[in-house]
């Protein structure tokens, strides 16, 4: 099986985990993407969503799915998303798609966070793809030197301007021995919004899609 067909696997395999007429949570990404396309396929199995990124919207209204603001809800009990980098402790890198804040803001409030990914994601230690900060455009220069201070790479990533008018700097070289500590530390820096480390809000359930089947890996 390629990755694409991992990821639909998973995107199917989720369905399993939504309680009928609920409004949930969606993140971004092409994982997430076969799993609007997986939920279209189901009639009214969701009542609406909550949506990542202007691209999640425009295919869930594609798709025929409501899409619901954030600050209307009273509560949500479930998030559902991909990840670059998922480790045995649930804990992630994000923000490939440049959807970290958000997905940040609606996972933080979810009760549940499923997350789907194919086996390429999961790892021993997170870093090895490049973490994603998003940072207000007039910090750039102050935020690149504190991040070089922290021993990475860090790189603006070009052509790219997050839905909130941010751009994003990559970290590259940065294994991350302790993500929560790193985690609190970036947050830190004035100028950062917010940075791809879900190590403080880490899934609590992860779907990891592998050519033997599903595994489930659940937080301890
Ligand atoms: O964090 C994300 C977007 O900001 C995505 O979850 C992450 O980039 C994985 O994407 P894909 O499903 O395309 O591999």
């Amino acid at each position: 099986m390629n990755s694409n067909e991992l990821k639909k696997s998973v995107a199917m395999a989720v369905l399993d985990y939504i309680h009928p007429g609920e409004i949930i949570g969606i993140g971004t990404g092409s994982t997430v993407y076969y799993f609007i396309k997986a939920l279209s396929t189901v009639k009214n199995l969701i009542r609406g969503a909550i949506s990542s990124s202007n691209s999640s919207t425009f295919f869930l209204k594609k798709y025929g799915i409501p899409v619901y603001n954030l600050n209307d809800m009273k509560s949500l009990t479930l998030y559902i998303d991909s990840a670059d980098e998922i480790n045995f402790k649930l804990q992630m890198i994000k923000g490939g798609g440049a959807a970290l804040t958000n997905e940040k803001i609606i996972a933080s409030v979810a009760k549940e966070f499923i997350c789907i990914a194919d086996e390429s994601k999961l790892v021993q230690v997170l870093g090895e793809f490049p973490l994603p900060v998003e940072i207000i455009p007039m910090a750039t220069s102050c935020v690149l030197n504190k991040l070089k201070m922290l021993g990475g790479k860090p790189k603006v990533r070009k052509n790219v301007i997050t839905d909130n008018g941010n751009i994003i700097i990559d970290i590259y070289n940065f294994k991350i021995s302790d993500p929560i500590a790193m985690e609190k530390k970036i947050n830190s820096f004035p100028g950062v919004v917010s940075v791809g480390l879900f190590a403080i809000r880490k899934a609590d359930v992860a779907l990891i899609s592998t050519a033997s089947g599903i595994k489930k890996i659940t937080r301890n």
